[in-house]
């Protein structure tokens, strides 16, 4: 929701997205592991994106290297709500934005692939925490990760 240009995220929203992954967090290593599946599992080609992936011989399910851009996703989604309920923006540095953004442009990530990783989160969180979910606790960490997306998306190049 957005009002005169400022996003109206509640406490109640903030409070959903970090019970959840208060829980979460505990199993973080399979569920990232989880998520990154899914998402190769419903588009196999984005798995060529990541060079750790292209590279190496260990198969992805395998591959340590995947956890910590998981953790990532998790991680920034979360302080993405926080920064949503306290100023109604997102308010990652500008340093880290622009990273993200020419880190994200360089390797080819387009829409459709922040498409499918916020299916991908939802089915995962869905499945980590069944006796929670909810249809708000659905809205409140899609609408962290489209804003965190947007703001990402901001700092990539016309050309992607
Ligand atoms: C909320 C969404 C996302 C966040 C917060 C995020 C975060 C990150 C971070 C922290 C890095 C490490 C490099 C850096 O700091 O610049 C990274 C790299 C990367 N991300 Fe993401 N990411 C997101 C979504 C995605 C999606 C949707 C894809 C594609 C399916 C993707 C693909 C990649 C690739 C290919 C790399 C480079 C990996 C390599 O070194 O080979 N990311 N991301």
């Amino acid at each position: 929701m957005e009002s005169e240009g400022k996003i109206v995220f509640t406490e109640e929203q903030e409070a959903l997205v970090l019970k959840s992954w208060s829980v979460m967090r505990k199993d973080s290593a399979e569920l990232g592991l989880k998520l990154f599946l899914k998402i190769f599992e419903i588009a196999p080609t984005a798995k060529k994106m990541f060079s750790f992936l292209r590279d190496s011989p260990v198969p992805a399910e395998q591959n340590p290297k995947l956890k910590p851009h998981a953790m990532s996703v998790f991680v920034m989604c979360c302080e993405s709500a926080a920064q949503l309920r306290k100023t109604g923006k997102v308010t990652v540095r500008e340093t880290t934005l622009k990273r993200l953004g020419a880190t994200h442009s360089k390797y080819g990530v387009v829409d459709e692939h922040f498409d499918v990783t916020k299916y991908a989160l939802l089915e995962t969180i869905k499945e980590a925490v069944p006796e929670m979910w909810s249809p708000e606790m659905k809205a409140a960490w899609g609408q962290a990760y489209d804003h965190l997306v947007a703001a990402i998306k901001a700092e990539m190049k016309p050309s992607n």
